[in-house]
């Protein structure tokens, strides 16, 4: 980003991150506005600004994810739900987006419109919504075509990003269904999300965002049997409104002034002085990874 004037500084803002997806599998990435969720979607896509670095290594399917295989299987084998409506072109009818989506993603041009079909059928979707514009539908539907887009094809990775924000409840459990149900078809997929309610609702596995890293990845089983293993992710659960209803006090550092420890120990009631001093590695604590010298076995 820039910085003074014309001079240029490098933001880190996703560090130490680990994280796996397997096929058949809903992953939620949860975390606060900032923690870099998006640009995590982004990274895995190759779709970040061209200034942007990033390191470390990405596999998919065994193979490193390279600059020019993210450019080969974008939209093909990966695919990415996004996060606002507004990425539906508002000058191309709906049905021609989803089937030009079905084209790019590889699906022969002879198959493509009965597969189209099928979608809609499946998105509950009337044939009529193929013949109307972004503007013309409601925001439900809207949702529910970005989510047609992304399963037209051969996809085997789905991102969605915040898919459901703002949405009236009954269509927040529809969109979660479906990505549940393409999980369940064998696909992999990452939710991305700030709603942790609703990413225990279809999750198999969670992984707590905070200022660009995971702090655990934890099982959806663990919050509710009482498993968790690391201070925020505890006190993330505890402030839903089922439970405690106390939010969490403080707020997350920014990339710009990064603790040199725990990136959560000025909010940790269990930080001790190495907690300030190194940032934890990750520690696999009952089977699961976490980044807290305090979690107990
Ligand atoms: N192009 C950019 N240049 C510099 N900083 C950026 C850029 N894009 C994002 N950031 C910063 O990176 C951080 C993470 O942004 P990101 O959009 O990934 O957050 P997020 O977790 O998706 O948040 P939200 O829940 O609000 O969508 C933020 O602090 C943001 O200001
Ligand atoms: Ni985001």
């Amino acid at each position: 980003m820039y910085d003074v004037g014309l001079t240029q500084k490098q933001l880190p803002v996703i560090t130490d991150l680990d994280i796996e997806i397997n096929s058949g599998e809903v992953v939620a990435v949860v975390g606060s506005s900032g923690s870099g969720k998006s640009l995590l979607a982004h990274a895995i896509l190759g779709i970040l600004p061209h200034n942007a670095q990033v390191t470390g290594q990405m596999i998919f399917k065994g193979e490193p994810l390279t600059v020019e295989r993210q450019a080969q299987l974008r939209g093909k084998q990966i695919a990415l739900i996004p996060q606002s409506i507004s990425y539906l072109d508002p000058l191309i009818r709906v049905g021609s987006q989803v089937h030009r989506a079905g084209r790019l993603s590889g699906l022969p041009n002879t198959k493509t419109s009965q597969v189209v079909d099928r979608v809609f059928d499946r998105y509950s979707l009337a044939p009529s919504v193929k013949q109307q514009y972004p503007f013309q539908i409601s925001g439900g539907m809207a949702r529910r075509v970005l989510v047609a887009t992304a399963a037209v094809g051969r996809a085997e990775l789905i991102i969605a990003d915040e898919p459901t924000p703002g949405l009236h409840p009954d269509v927040v459990v529809e969109t979660l269904n479906h990505l549940r149900e393409l999980a369940d078809d064998g696909k992999g997929v990452m939710l991305i999300t700030h709603d942790l309610e609703a990413a225990l609702q279809v999750a198999d596995k969670v992984a707590v965002f905070y200022a660009g890293t995971t702090l655990e990845i934890a099982a959806a089983l663990d919050f509710t049997s009482g498993n968790l293993r690391h201070p925020y992710t505890k006190a993330l659960w505890r402030s839903l409104p089922q439970n405690e209803f106390i939010p969490v006090p403080g707020s997350q550092p920014s990339p710009e002034a990064l603790p040199v420890g725990c990136l959560f120990g000025d909010r940790c009631s269990l930080a001790t002085e190495a907690c300030r001093e190194t940032r934890p590695q990750f520690r696999i604590v009952r089977g699961a990874p976490v980044r807290c010298i305090h979690a107990e076995n």
